[in-house]
């Protein structure tokens, strides 16, 4: 599978973010977003996951065949937000996650124990500390499968044990042929990964 981004261009509000952006991710690929803020990281991932519409360019999925043939369909999106109800459980809110998203091999269990969060998934989401959020968040990448990851600044409020537990988590995700688009201010540990600088700040 290979996912092509051509003379990309995106704006907010009218004004133009980001022009002429290009890569070329294949399986087992990784890229890391860097630039100052404001530069259109987030924009640029949002664009991808097809939650806002590009300016320009050309950006597409080859090779998904039925079961993944457009990027939406290949991709789990972790942006800022975890996207989590607080007022139910962890497990339940994975199980949502789980169900919409069509399930794979590991289970909730299996997932909240990959994260370190074994134990407490019968708690509220809300009840969650930052950093337990984002894990569990994390830990929906793993409930169903999808080959790309799209993360913008997942490691934000980890860790440093699980940022490396995270790292682990990615690097075993390329090496099973799938594919990360990640956009970060700090080192993810992604060996080998492509960079992508985005150049206007404001
Ligand atoms: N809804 C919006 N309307 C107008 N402008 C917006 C909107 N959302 C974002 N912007 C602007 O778009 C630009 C790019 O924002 P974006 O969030 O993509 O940057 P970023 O590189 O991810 O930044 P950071 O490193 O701070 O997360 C910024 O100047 C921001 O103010």
């Amino acid at each position: 599978m290979r996912l092509i981004a051509e003379n990309l261009g995106g704006e907010r509000g009218g004004e133009t973010v980001f022009s002429g952006t290009g890569f070329a991710l294949e399986d087992g690929q990784a890229l890391v977003v860097t630039g100052p803020n404001g530069s259109g990281k987030s924009t640029l991932l949002r664009i991808i996951a097809g939650l806002l519409p590009k300016a320009e360019g050309q950006l597409r999925i080859e090779g998904g065949g039925d079961d993944f043939p457009s990027i939406a369909a290949a991709c789990h999106y972790l942006g800022h937000q975890n996207a989590m109800k607080p007022a139910l459980s962890v497990a339940e809110n994975l199980r949502f996650w789980r169900d919409f998203n069509g399930g794979g091999d590991a289970s909730v269990e299996d997932a909240l124990e990959t994260v370190g969060l074994a134990g407490i998934g019968h708690l509220p989401f809300g009840y969650l500390s930052t950093g337990q959020r984002r894990r569990a968040a994390i830990a929906k990448l793993l409930v169903s499968p999808r080959p790309l990851w799209l993360l913008d600044e997942p490691t934000a409020g980890l860790d440093k044990a699980s940022e490396g537990r995270f790292s682990g988590l990615m690097g075993k995700h390329c090496a099973g042929g799938g594919m990360i688009v990640a956009a970060t201010h700090l080192p993810l540990g992604l060996e080998g990964a492509k960079e992508l600088r985005m150049g206007q700040a404001s």
